[in-house]
């Protein structure tokens, strides 16, 4: 097996979906960045298609292999499957310690040389992860190395998944009004939503949107509230009086509530960069709000013993830099305050901000990028181990 630039690399990320769209979304995104960027002949094995087909609609949920933007897309139907060496790809990612198929792990162990294999974790801004990036561990039975690769927002970590044409796409698409229109009536907005402050929301089911909602419908300024189909489903139909199909929308008081359909991941920036201020939630939608440069706030996946509240604090810290509206704010958003939040006074505080915060996001999308991409640091960390090893 050649590792070098001179050959084409081949490189396997193993992807379990635990719920929702983010394990997928980040390992499809990580893939078709390997493959178009680097060369990489990327085989991406999931375990739920379907999942997939919502964030990319190209995909055939019944196909056992299909090749998908260039990317070989395996079905991972179980953990039985037997491999031989000529199986193996010259890097194996396992994405959040998934556990990747014994079989494929004995036939790693049988191959010369041994491919890399990494453990993609998952992101956060709390400080130990610098100690940990990059970490070897032994396999107990196996002459396996394996090494955790965390994501990060410090140099010491890995960095943040994102594009090398990222940035311009976004700039490209924020500088054309008639792209910015074309896309928002696309979604059904009408001239008023667009002139009006542009919201996208989602979020998890336990956010205090219901609140949020009647703050902004006494607001003095109007607001569209973007929000695709299934998210905070119940304070939409409350809103709406209605069924909450993608489609419907309504206007009360200053409010309007408009529902989007669940779009493609491409469209998803699109809306991220049109919106004046979105939410966000997970880790995948998290750092492309970031990307956006646009204000944003973070419902953070929950965890037992409220380890999130520690994970949400800890990146505010590094981000926020002394903007106490946006960290009241995100912290009332995420139940890490006592008592109700008084969300017309957290609304009305974020938005008397907002011009610094807006600056901060913008300066932060540019600090991220001065890390270098994380698609990039992994390749070369995964070519210094094969360096190392020869
Ligand atoms: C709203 C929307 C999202 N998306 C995409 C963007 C992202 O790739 C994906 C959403 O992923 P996330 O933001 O990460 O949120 P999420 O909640 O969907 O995903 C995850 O959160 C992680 C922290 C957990 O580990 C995972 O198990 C998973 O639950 O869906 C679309 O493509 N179209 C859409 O319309």
């Amino acid at each position: 097996m050649v590792f070098s630039t001179a050959t084409t690399t081949s490189l396997a990320i193993f992807c379990k979906v635990v719920d929702n769209y983010g394990d997928i979304g980040i390992c499809w995104r990580l893939s078709r960045q390997l493959q178009r960027e680097h060369g990489i002949a990327v085989t991406l094995w999931v375990d739920n298609l379907e999942s997939f087909q919502r964030i990319c609609p190209a995909v055939a949920p019944e196909a056992a292999m299909q090749a998908v933007e260039g990317v070989t897309v395996r079905h991972w139907r179980g953990q039985d499957d037997v491999f031989s060496p000529s199986d193996v790809a010259d890097i194996v990612i396992e994405f959040f310690a998934c556990d990747i198929p014994p079989g494929y792990i004995d036939a790693m162990a049988r191959c010369e040389p041994r491919p890399v294999w990494l453990n993609l974790e998952g992101l956060t801004a709390e400080e130990w992860v610098e100690g940990c990036h990059t970490l070897p561990s032994m396999h107990p039975r196996l002459p396996l190395t394996k090494h955790f690769f965390f994501p990060g927002f410090t140099g010491k970590t890995g960095g943040l998944l994102g594009e090398a044409a990222l940035g311009e796409q976004r700039r490209q698409f924020q500088s054309d009004p008639h792209a910015v229109r074309d896309f928002l009536a696309g979604l059904g907005l009408t001239a008023d939503e667009m002139a009006s402050t542009k919201v996208s929301l989602f979020c998890y089911p336990g956010a205090p949107v219901a609140p949020l909602f009647d703050a902004w419908q006494a607001d003095e300024s109007p607001v569209t509230c973007l929000v695709p189909e299934g998210v905070a489903s119940a304070a939409v139909q409350a809103f709406l009086g209605a069924g909450a199909a993608a489609g419907a929308a309504r206007t009360r008081g200053a409010l309007t509530v408009r529902v989007l359909p669940f779009v493609a991941q491409p469209d998803y920036d699109k809306l991220l960069w049109a919106c004046d201020f979105n939410f966000v939630r997970g880790e995948d939608s998290f750092v492309r709000a970031q990307w956006a440069g646009k204000p944003f706030a973070w419902h953070i996946y929950p965890q037992d013993e409220n380890l999130h509240h520690v994970k949400l604090r800890a990146f505010l810290q590094r981000y926020a830099m002394g903007i106490d509206s946006l960290v009241e704010f995100s912290l009332a958003w995420n139940g890490a305050r006592e008592g109700e939040g008084d969300w017309t006074r957290l609304w009305q505080a974020l938005e008397a901000d907002m011009p610094r915060i807006g600056q901060r996001a913008d300066e932060w999308q540019r600090e991220m990028a001065a890390l270098g991409d994380l698609a990039r640091n992994l390749l070369k960390f995964a070519r210094s181990l094969r360096s190392a090893a020869q």
